[in-house]
C-alpha cells in the first residue's frame, strides 16, 4: 500500500483532465487494493447536467445495477442521471453512499464537489466495506484532487462563456485526430463515424455593439454559447476562438449528419429573439477532420467555406467539399491529412 501523500503529490503533476482521473484511480487502487474503482463524470450543461460517463476505470466494475456501463468516450448511449438512482442520490445529498452489489461485494459511492456544485461521482467496489478511516483518507484526497481539477478544468476555458478555448483545441485535437481511422478517400468519412471540424461566425456582430455597446454584445455571445451547448450533443467538443468565432469538433457518421446539426444550429439561432437586440444570425463553414491534419491545416478549411458563407449571403452553412464540387478549392488541399507525418 503507497503513501496517500506520495499519491496526492503524484496526481498534480498531470495537467490533463483525462489523464488526472486515471491518475486518481490508480493512486487510489494502490492505497484501497479495490476489486474495483471508476469515476462517473457527469455531462449535459453545467447547470443542468442530464446523463453519465465512465471516465476512468480499474477492474471488473460489477457497477450495482449489474449492468455494463459504456466507456468510450463519444457514446451517444449513455445512461441517464436516473438510470443509476444511488450514484444520483450521492451527487443530490454531498453526502458517501454505502451499497451492497449483487455479487455481495461492497460498493462505496463518493460525491465530487467543484464550487458549481457536483460533478462526478467515485465509485469503490471491494470484499468488505470500506472502514470509516478510508472513507476519511478518501474523502479527503478528493476535495484536493478536486480543487486542483478545477484549476485545470478552469485554465481551459473561456471566461466569458465557459466554452473551452483556444489553448484546448490545440491541445485536444490530436487526441481526435490521430485516433481517427483512415478513410478509403478524403472524401469519404471512415468506417464507424467521423470527425468533422466547424467554424462558426456571428453575422454582423460588429453592428450589435455599435448599436447596443460591447456590454449587450458580451451578452449576446454569453446566450450564444449557451444556445449552442444546449443544440448539439454532449460529445461534440465547442470552442470559443475570441471575438464572434466559435469552433466545433462533431462526431458523425457522414458529411449529411454533420450538414444536418449545423443546419439545425444555424436555423436554432436564426430563429431566436436575443433581449434588446432581437434577431441574429451566424454563418458556418465545416470541413472533415483527416488522419495526420494538424489543427490549423483542419481548420484553414472549414475557415475558407465559412468565408464562402459570409460572401454568398450569410446565415448559411457550407461545407469544404461544397467548394471542392464547385471547383473553388483544391483537392490537394483536402488532401493535405494524406500525408504521411512520421
Ligand atoms: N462584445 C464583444 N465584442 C467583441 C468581442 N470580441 C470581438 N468583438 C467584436 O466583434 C466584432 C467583429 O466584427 P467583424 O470581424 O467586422 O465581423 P462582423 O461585424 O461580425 O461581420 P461579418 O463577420 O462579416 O458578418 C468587432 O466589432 C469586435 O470588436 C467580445 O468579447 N465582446
Amino acid at each position: 500500500m503507497s503513501d496517500p501523500v506520495e499519491s496526492l503529490a503524484s496526481l498534480t503533476v498531470h495537467r490533463d483532465l483525462d489523464a488526472l482521473d486515471a491518475a486518481l484511480v490508480h493512486a487510489l487502487a494502490d492505497l484501497l487494493q479495490p476489486q474495483a474503482i471508476a469515476i462517473h463524470r457527469l455531462v449535459g450543461l453545467r447547470q443542468q447536467p442530464s446523463h453519465w460517463t465512465l471516465s476512468a476505470r480499474l477492474g471488473p466494475l460489477v457497477a450495482w445495477t449489474g449492468r455494463p456501463l459504456p466507456v468510450r468516450p463519444f457514446d451517444d448511449e449513455l445512461p441517464e442521471l436516473a438510470a443509476l438512482p444511488a450514484h444520483k442520490a450521492c451527487i443530490d445529498t454531498g453526502c458517501v453512499q454505502h451499497l451492497t452489489a449483487e455479487a455481495g461485494a461492497a460498493v462505496t459511492l463518493f460525491p465530487l464537489l467543484s464550487g458549481r456544485g457536483p460533478v462526478a461521482v467515485l465509485e469503490v467496489q471491494s470484499a468488505q466495506p470500506l472502514g470509516e478511516a478510508d472513507v476519511q483518507m478518501v474523502s479527503g484526497i478528493l476535495r484536493v484532487f478536486q480543487n486542483f481539477w478545477n484549476v485545470v478544468d478552469e485554465s481551459e476555458r473561456d471566461t466569458l462563456t465557459g466554452l473551452l478555448n483556444r489553448k484546448t483545441f490545440d491541445d485536444t485535437f490530436f487526441k481526435i485526430s490521430l485516433a481517427l481511422p483512415r478513410p478509403p478517400s478524403a472524401l469519404e468519412a471512415p468506417a464507424g463515424g467521423g470527425c468533422w471540424l466547424a467554424v462558426l461566425d456571428i453575422d454582423h456582430f460588429k453592428s450589435v455593439n455599435d448599436r447596443f455597446g460591447h456590454l449587450i454584445g458580451d451578452e449576446v455571445l454569453l446566450l450564444a454559447a449557451r444556445m449552442l451547448r444546449e443544440m448539439l450533443r454532449h460529445h461534440d467538443r465547442l470552442y470559443r476562438f475570441g471575438g464572434e468565432e466559435f469552433v466545433v469538433l462533431l462526431r458523425c457518421g457522414s458529411e449529411a449528419d454533420a450538414r444536418r446539426a449545423l443546419e439545425r444550429v444555424r436555423e436554432g439561432m436564426a430563429n431566436h429573439a436575443f433581449p434588446q437586440v432581437g434577431h441574429v444570425t451566424v454563418s458556418i463553414g465545416f470541413a472533415q477532420v483527416l488522419p495526420g491534419d494538424t489543427p490549423s491545416s483542419a481548420f484553414g478549411r472549414a475557415d475558407k467555406a465559412v468565408y464562402h458563407a459570409k460572401q454568398h449571403g450569410r446565415n448559411r452553412v457550407v461545407s469544404y467539399n461544397d467548394l471542392v464540387l464547385l471547383g473553388q478549392a483544391g483537392q490537394e488541399d483536402a488532401r493535405v491529412g494524406e500525408v504521411e507525418l512520421f
